[in-house]
């Protein structure tokens, strides 16, 4: 009670007690203090108690679950409506269908729209600031936010509710939905500086039919790897580790990293990417990398020849171990120190071979390498249990010549490969169908170019389609009406030439399923007479060939075409003299022009041997050169020796000359010294005096003159003597 007197006596003036003002405002100060944290307390307590109602999770960019809720999330409506946003900027598919939306949704118009790809600005919510997202009854508070410690990305999601489920459904949905979007692309993931992995990319499934090696060799690797991935139980009843390695070798530019990207396409494995030669790689890193790639995925290391900067042989690797073992502990440490500090490569090779089979490493991949120089890596790399597979891969042989060919040029009745998948290529009658075609190499003309569809989209879709034929398919009518119209156009061709009727006639038989074999875009009007056609000149080989670039230009082939141009071009082309990659290249330039390719091969593999010849040609020039100069420069070298040596020499005598005059003079010297030693005389007093000859008489006189003077000088001092003893007697007599 008096209590609380006290606590209300100051509210009411001072009535009950009469205190001081003082004390009175030491009362207010109380009283205030106690109100405040009492609701603080209080506040704190109501928080944690909403929070014990709240599941939490945290999801890190390093982490896959991020990337999925990320996905998720952009699908969602209410993330797209967020208020607060932040622009980044990232490549974008332009065939995706979230591209393809974005595109109908763009106010602006691209120029970019002929690039597959192009950057697109995306919206995602700022930093911080919390979403809520109704889902499944349930809201959740999406917040993103940025890890103070290890300045990752962090996603976190709030959520009221007893049990996980929800957050666990969450997810799930996310990651089925990101599934679902990558499902024709595969992942590519990069190893970091500290031991992990990083997702880096996602790139298009490549079909295995697109990789054109020897009958059965890449159908072979397949099944193997195919089998190895089913066969965990097997591996472990036996004891056997589950790994498996493939080895690639071969020339430059003959399909080793295609047909790896074939393979994780086919048997749609995440792709771990391993750069042996990075600056930061060491044994313990490589370890470490190689003893958390997850189960069921790919490893890839590529170039292993060029991988150890300290040696390539086990041999070299012990040489460098057993010097190594000299240098103290602490030399050790330091080294290891220094080593870290300057990012530099210290993988040796006895650290590979460990992190391969060692007994940290890890199982279920398939480990692929690749190498142009197999006889460069050591025997116990590349020793089964390593690489149990090796696939060779050489110069281009005619048959892989004529499958490019046809893989390159598109068959109107041939499949076409479209976001992952073969789909029938139905052109002629508007529209696609999917299809489930064998795509282990019994595809014939195959490709992902042009189709009609998409020539249109070439900025040839206005034009009339018209249809040509080869010369034995024409009627005799036929024939005089070409000949008559647009012969002087097309010229005539011998075997696999091209017939072209008229525009009309060709209109009205494309569209019949009995007609043309070879369809292309009509001429338009400005090319339709002999006037529009470039004129032939004696450099362009294509313009001597009788029929004209844009009428062969962007075809599709019927597949007896499409028969006849493959086997010329693979008439025309040598067996193991050129690369694939070579002969692609060679394709790319005729990409829409398959008869130009197929009747220019030879004069390619002409121009291309020209070609060879002229570098080698240049290529010995510049060694006779540099030998020239390296041998003038050795005998320039050489003389300078010569110059040097006979200088050396000429002082070396000089030098000798000289030491000879020089111990004539002292023999001489020595000579006259036992002369005159012999001459020496003993002097009156008793001393021995050496003399030479010529200063003997000098020196005994200078003597005589020295004992003269002495002699002088006693008189002298006699004198001064007596003089001093007459001063002092007269001195006497004075006194
Ligand atoms: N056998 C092949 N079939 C289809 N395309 C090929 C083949 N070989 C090479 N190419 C093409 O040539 C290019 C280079 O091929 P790739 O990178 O696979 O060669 P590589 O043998 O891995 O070369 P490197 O040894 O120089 O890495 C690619 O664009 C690929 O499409």
């Amino acid at each position: 009670m008096d209590a609380l007197k006290f606590l209300v006596q100051p509210l009411v003036g001072g009535a009950l007690g009469g205190s001081s003002s003082i004390v009175d405002g030491m009362k207010f100060v109380v009283i205030g203090g106690t109100v405040e944290t009492a609701r603080r307390v209080s506040s704190n307590a109501w928080s944690q108690f909403i929070n014990s109602f709240y599941l939490t999770a945290h999801f890190s960019e390093d982490d896959y679950p991020y990337d999925w809720l990320m996905n998720w999330l952009s699908h969602r409506p209410e993330w797209q409506r967020s208020r607060e946003f932040e622009t980044t900027t990232r490549a974008v598919d332009t065939l995706s269908p979230e591209a393809k939306d974005e595109e109908d949704d763009s106010e602006t118009s691209s120029d970019f729209s002929s690039t597959r790809t192009r950057t697109r600005v995306i919206f995602q919510p700022t930093f911080d600031s919390t979403h809520t997202i109704f889902y499944k009854g349930h809201y959740l508070h999406i917040t993103r936010s940025m890890h103070p410690t290890t300045q990752c990305t962090v996603l976190t999601v709030s959520v009221v509710a007893r049990s996980h489920n929800i957050l666990k459904d969450l997810v799930r949905t996310a990651r089925k939905g990101y599934e679902a979007a990558s499902v024709h692309k595969i992942q590519l993931f990069s190893a970091d500086a500290y031991g992990g992995w990083r997702y880096s990319d996602v790139k298009h499934k490549r079909p295995l039919a697109s990789v054109v090696l020897e009958p059965g060799v890449k159908e072979r690797v397949v099944a193997d790897a195919r089998d190895f991935l089913a066969s965990e139980k097997w591996y472990s009843d036996r004891g056997i580790p589950f790994r498996r390695g493939y080895l690639l070798h071969g020339i430059p530019g003959s399909g080793k990293s295609s047909l790896i990207h074939a393979i994780a396409s086919e048997l749609e494995l995440d792709v771990y990417v391993l750069s042996l030669s990075a600056p930061w790689m060491s044994d313990d890193r490589l370890q470490q990398l190689l003893g958390v790639v997850p189960k069921g995925t790919m490893v890839l290391l590529e170039d292993l020849d060029a991988a150890f900067t300290r040696s390539t042989t086990r041999e070299e690797d012990e040489k460098n171990a057993s010097t190594s073992t000299k240098d103290t502990k602490k030399d050790k440490k330091e080294k290891k120190d220094k080593d870290r500090l300057n990012d530099v490569n210290t993988l040796s090779l006895s650290g590979l071979l460990n992190a391969l089979d060692g007994v940290a490493a890890s199982e279920g991949r398939l480990l692929f390498a690749t190498t142009n120089h197999i006889e460069r890596l050591d025997p116990a790399l590349r020793r089964p249990g390593r690489m149990d597979i090796w696939v060779e891969f050489k110069y281009a042989t005619r048959a892989q010549a004529e499958a490019l060919y046809r893989n390159f040029f598109p068959c109107v009745e041939g499949p076409v490969w479209r976001d992952g998948s073969w789909v029938k290529n139905t052109a002629r009658e508007g529209g696609e169908e999917k299809g489930d075609i064998d795509n282990e190499g019994s595809i014939e003309g195959d490709s992902e170019m042009a189709s009609a569809a998409e020539l249109a989209s070439m900025g040839l879709g206005n034009m009339e389609v018209r249809s040509v034929k080869l010369e034995s398919e024409c009627t005799e009518e036929e024939k005089e009406k070409a000949s008559s119209t647009s012969s002087s156009l097309l010229g005539s061709l011998s075997i696999g030439s091209l017939w072209s009727s008229s525009s009309k006639s060709t209109a009205s038989e494309s569209k019949s399923p009995t007609s043309p074999s070879l369809v292309m875009p009509s001429i338009p009007p400005s090319l339709s007479t002999p006037a529009a056609v470039p004129p032939a000149s004696p450099s362009n080989a294509a313009s001597q060939l009788p029929y004209s670039n844009e009428l062969r230009a962007k075809t599709l082939l019927d597949a007896q075409t499409m028969n006849k141009l493959a086997a010329l071009f693979a008439e025309g082309f040598p067996e193991n003299e050129f690369s694939m990659a070579q002969l692609q290249g060679y394709l790319l330039k005729h990409k829409s022009q398959p008869e130009v390719a197929a009747h220019e091969m030879t004069a390619w593999v002409k121009s291309e041997r020209e070609l060879r010849v002229k570098l080698a040609k240049e290529r010995a020039k510049a060694k006779a050169e540099r030998e020239k100069r390296a041998k003038e420069r050795k005998e320039r070298e050489k003389k300078e020796k010569a110059k040097e040596a006979a200088e050396k020499e000429k002082t070396q005598n000089e030098l000798e000359e000289k030491e000879k005059e020089l111990q004539a003079v002292k023999k001489e010297l020595e000579e006259q010294k036992k002369k005159s030693g012999e001459e020496s005389k003993t002097t009156e007093d008793g001393d021995t005096v050496v003399v030479s000859k010529e200063d003997g008489t000098e020196d005994k006189k200078e003597e005589d003159k020295e004992n003269k003077d002495d002699d002088e000088d006693g008189e002298d001092d006699e004198d001064d003597e007596e003089s001093s003893e007459e001063s002092s007697s007269s001195d006497e007599d004075d006194v």
